[in-house]
């Protein structure tokens, strides 16, 4: 079945499944092309850690900034002997003027050397006179009282290339040179160059920035539940999700069922009132919200009637996928997105594959590589009693076509991608075995299937 839509480009034709659902793959093309681009802002190196450059990285300094020393030893003048005049040290004073030929002074590695250097004779090179050479107007003579060889007022000899161990000015780095294009990802070598060439802030693209609201009045945070309520179990997995798919974490709150708590928190201003759960935003600065449950049609099931209030447009609403069925994708008016997730938790890991992953990644988005699925049952858990998985069980019947997308947990092994079992949507089991969630297209008969790689 096929529907058209109005887009910026024009008209475009949207695959549609029975019943008003998108099929599988349309939702991750259109969770793809609605993806945001992040935002740019100046952050402090501290910050920057993860994020890409906004714009091309370059020397606000030359590097070296002057002419330094390379080695510890002595900067001297043409060919030796030389006669020690002083001593620098990096950070320390400067020796004020041109060295002359014959003459040395001691210096540290990293420190500037004198204007008139040829080179640096390391300290291993050099051997400290005990008597001052001759000169062609004086005979050698004995130094002075206190004076050692390789101190000032000394003599050393050796023999060094010219321009050896001086590093010039700009050597390494040009000033203004472009050392990094933008869209480089920062990692810790580019936040140390970066310093290095005098940046105290770079330009990035801020990764997006995503804030969870779990729904549920069963659904609790911690502890043993009671008969009637559940343990949390979307909270909890999709921090490692979000930070893998290059986003950061917002704000997390639990919500009770109601369209009041969950409309005052997808605003990003909600009017403050007197109850905490009202007027407490979900981030001001996110850019997406996930909604975890409410995504269905029970009674306590209001995130459609909520966003339609609030003048979303939905871009996907139902999808031709099990499990993950009742997943949704909506842009607010502000501009903020909104990902709904099914309660049932592997049904939420499946939707937040489908739907989330794509929107935060965007361009650096990729697609599963292509394999076989094995035939033999995988080898799950020595209590395995149930749900063995073996790939003809995932096959249609004969004469029948699944209208769904199945996304099966496996494992990859030589023999192609391993079925592990324990699949139900409300059960995480599975997917906490496999490394990564097959995709079994409507109608599969056998054929290679994309896999959609588990956060590790
Ligand atoms: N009449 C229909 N009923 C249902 C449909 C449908 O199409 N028509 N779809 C079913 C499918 S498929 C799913 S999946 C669920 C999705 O329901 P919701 O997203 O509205 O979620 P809830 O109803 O709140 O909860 C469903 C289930 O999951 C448990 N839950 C909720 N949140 C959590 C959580 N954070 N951690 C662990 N478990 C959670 C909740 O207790 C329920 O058991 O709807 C079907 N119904
Ligand atoms: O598809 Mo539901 O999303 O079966 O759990």
């Amino acid at each position: 079945m096929e529907s058209r839509v109005e887009t910026d480009g024009g008209v475009r034709r949207v695959d549609r499944a029975s019943g008003g659902d998108v099929t599988w793959a349309e939702a991750r093309a259109i969770a793809l092309r609605a993806s945001p681009s992040a935002p740019v802002e100046e952050v402090p190196l501290s910050m920057a850690r993860g994020c890409r450059l906004a714009r091309p990285l370059t020397a606000l300094v030359p590097v070296p900034g002057t002419d330094v020393s390379a080695m510890d030893g002595y900067a001297v003048v043409g060919e030796g002997p030389w006669r020690v005049l002083g001593r620098v040290l990096a950070g320390g004073r400067a020796h004020g003027e041109v060295l002359k030929p014959g003459c040395a002074v001691e210096i540290a590695t990293g420190a500037p050397v004198p204007e008139g250097t040829t080179s640096v004779l390391p300290y291993e090179a050099a051997r400290p006179l005990a008597s001052i050479p001759p000169t062609h107007d004086s005979p050698a003579r004995p130094a002075p009282p206190g004076v050692s060889g390789e101190r000032e007022g000394g003599w050393v000899a050796g023999v060094v290339e010219e321009g050896r161990h001086v590093r010039r000015r700009g050597e390494d780095v040009g000033l203004g040179e472009v050392v990094l294009g933008a869209g480089t990802r920062v990692t810790p070598a580019v936040l140390g160059l970066a310093a290095a060439l005098g940046h105290d802030v770079l330009a990035v693209h801020r990764r997006l920035e995503v804030a969870v609201l779990v729904t549920g009045d069963e659904v609790i945070a911690e502890g043993l539940p009671e008969p009637g309520r559940v343990r949390d179990a979307i909270g909890p997995f999709l921090p490692g999700l979000i930070e893998w798919a290059g986003a950061r974490v917002g704000p997390r709150l639990t919500i009770p069922d109601g369209a009041a708590p969950l409309r005052a928190a997808l605003l990003p201003h909600p009017p403050a009132g007197p109850d905490p759960t009202t007027s407490v935003p979900p981030g001001e600065g996110a850019e997406v919200v996930v909604v975890c449950g409410a995504s269905s049609k029970g009674p306590a099931d209001h995130l459609r009637a909520v966003l339609d209030d609030l003048g979303a447009e939905v871009l996907v609403d139902g999808v031709a996928v099990r499990p993950g069925h009742p997943q949704l994708l909506a842009r607010l008016p502000c501009g903020r997105l909104v990902v709904g997730l099914p309660g049932n938790p592997f049904a939420a890991l499946a939707a937040a594959l489908t739907l989330l992953v794509p929107l935060l990644k965007g361009e650096r988005y990729e697609y599963g590589e292509r394999t076989t699925l094995a035939v033999t049952p995988a080898p799950t858990s020595p209590s395995h009693r149930s749900q063995q998985p073996v790939t003809e069980a995932h096959k249609a019947p004969r004469g029948h076509r699944h209208s769904n997308t199945r996304l099966v947990p496996v494992r990859r092994s030589g023999k192609g991608a391993v079925p592990v079992g324990h699949d139900r949507p409300g059960s995480l089991w599975g997917a906490a075995m496999a490394d990564a969630l097959a995709v079994l297209p409507p109608g599969w008969d056998g054929e290679p299937v994309e896999l959609l790689d588990l956060p590790d």
